[in-house]
């Protein structure tokens, strides 16, 4: 009885001293080490680091909204406060603690050029996904690494090419824009000018475009899964802002047992999709017949298929509709940059009415205008990357195992880089080619950039366009102005905008 007492007195202590090594030891040594080399922070503090501090911060953010004083748009003190806050007090780069875990957040364009560009070869790769988001992207082409995320990418590539997405994809983005501009018209019913909360109509066009690309003329089974994962996000942010206790996500909570429901629901109503695909055979364009239609030897298993649809859903149609409602809200408070938009749009269009493939690349202010949107709201307002070897970064040696926040919204909002009205509203500073490769990077730079850059071009270009050609915009007095992250970067009460009816 005595020596088993001993033995359990003996686990219990190697554990708590292991336990203390890795939360009090480690962390003070890194901390040290970044110090000596004149990278400071907020501290760290044992078992939570600093993210009560950050939770905080949030909160305080989002508590009020951020008026619009003089066409500021700084969104960091809302959007990333706590990196707004300890930017300004420790300079940058800086250290903060996630846990136990050291973050250094950067913001410099050469150190993230090489990062991004070098992500994958060995010293920087992806963080590891936080498991609770495997429900809203599941094993997709996001959540993959070597191997596995090569062979996704290789077969990934081939529906967004250009010439795809023109050809097979354009044709559908305009018809469920004009669908939604007939809805439009209805609710206008003869008057001049009515309100429009155009956030949730972008959003629920956006769905319908992602279904009708991704499932073809099994559209409408394919909106069902968007209520699905539209509801599971609402729990993935949940578990998100609750404290990381290990094993939590085991346990048949109330919110874990929902969210179980949700992904086996969307899991078998993918399944079902794909199934049915196989069996009609049909010639197709859409996103599912040309991933089951690719190269024998290159081809993805049902499983994979279910991971890479989760994530076509979620990154495909929350990033465009969000950068699409804060390009609306813009020209609203711009009517002389919609001015010069609509003169372009009826120029190159003509008689087409709608864009056809030709057309896009002549709408240039348009371009500008989507440019500058997604530099001052990006909808990802930061990457996140691991050291996975100890690496030497600009003057800075970083040990293995450190994450790097690339906060993406400030350097799109630096002065230095975009000079002292980086926060205003002004596509003229795309007219020329940029400075530096990596001081706008609204779709991530490196091996890992954005997979659907194409298709989120094109289908903001088209809309905006088919928007501005009926309307002019003006932003409505019940419009109330707060960024805010959830997840990607939207308006947190939607955008009310007053519509008036074009003469053409
Ligand atoms: C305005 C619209 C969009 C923005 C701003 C955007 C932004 C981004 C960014 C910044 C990344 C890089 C993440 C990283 O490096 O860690 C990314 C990756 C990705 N995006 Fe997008 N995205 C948009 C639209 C889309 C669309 C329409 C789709 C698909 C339908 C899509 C699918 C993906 C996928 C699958 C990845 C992962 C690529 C990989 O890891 O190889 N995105 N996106």
């Amino acid at each position: 009885m005595t020596s088993l007492i001993l033995v359990l007195v003996a686990v219990f202590c190697i554990r708590l001293f292991k336990f203390a090594y890795n939360t009090i030891w480690i962390p003070f040594r890194i901390q040290n080490h970044f110090k000596k080399q004149g990278v400071t922070g907020p501290g760290y503090h044992p078992i939570f680091g600093n993210m009560p501090e950050i939770r905080r911060l949030f909160e305080e953010a989002m508590s009020k909204p951020s008026p619009l004083h003089d066409g500021d748009h700084d969104v960091l003190p809302r959007v990333a406060p706590f990196y707004h806050k300890w930017s300004n007090i420790y300079g940058k780069p800086f250290l903060y603690w996630s846990g136990s875990q050291p973050r250094l957040a950067i913001s410099d364009p050469d150190l993230i050029k090489e990062i991004t560009m070098n992500t994958g070869g060995g010293s920087f790769d992806k963080t590891g996904f936080d498991p609770k988001g495997k429900v809203l992207f599941g094993q997709g082409l996001i959540a993959l690494f070597g191997q596995q995320w090569a062979l996704h990418r290789r077969i990934l590539n081939r529906p967004f090419r250009m010439e795809r997405v023109k050809e097979c994809w354009l044709p559908d983005i305009v018809a469920e824009t004009r669908k939604m501009l007939e809805k439009w018209e209805e609710r206008r019913a003869g008057r001049d000018e009515f309100e429009m909360e155009v956030f949730k109509q972008l959003h629920d066009l956006s769905a319908d475009i992602i279904s009708r690309t991704a499932f073809g003329t099994f559209f409408e089974q394919g909106k069902q899964i968007f209520l699905l994962q539209e509801q599971q996000m609402q729990f993935f942010s949940l578990a998100v802002e609750s404290l990381n206790i290990p094993g939590l996500r085991f346990l048949p909570t109330k919110n874990n047992r929902e969210m179980w429901r949700l992904d086996k629901e969307t899991n078998e109503s993918i399944r079902a999709l794909i199934r049915a695909n196989n069996e009609t055979r049909e010639e197709s364009s859409s996103f599912l017949s040309l991933l089951m239609g690719s190269d024998e030897e290159e081809r993805l298993g049902e499983e994979e298929i279910i991971g890479e649809f989760k994530t076509f859903y979620f990154a495909g149609k929350e990033t465009a509709a969000n950068a699409l409602a804060w390009a609306l809200l813009l020209l609203g408070l711009n009517p002389e940059w919609q001015d010069k938009a609509r003169e372009e749009v009826i120029r190159v269009l003509g008689s087409n009415k709608v864009p056809v493939a030709e057309n896009l690349k002549d709408l240039k202010i348009v371009n500008m205008i989507i440019d500058e949107t997604l530099r001052l709201y990006p909808p990802i307002v930061m990457l996140m990357r691991k050291t996975y070897k100890d690496v030497k970064l600009g003057n800075i040696n970083i040990p293995a195992g450190t994450e790097l926040y690339l906060a993406l919204a400030a350097v799109h909002h630096d002065t230095y880089i975009w000079g002292n009205d980086a926060h205003k509203f002004n596509p003229d500073r795309f007219k020329e080619s940029r400075k530096h490769l990596a001081s706008f990077i609204p779709y991530g730079l490196g091996p890992r950039f954005c997979v659907g850059q194409t298709l989120a071009t094109i289908e903001m270009k088209t809309i905006l366009a088919m928007i501005i050609r009926q309307y002019y915009l003006t932003v409505s007095p019940t419009y109330v102005h707060a960024p805010k992250l959830f997840i990607s970067l939207e308006p947190q009460y939607g955008v009310q905008l007053l519509l008036t009816r074009t003469t053409l």
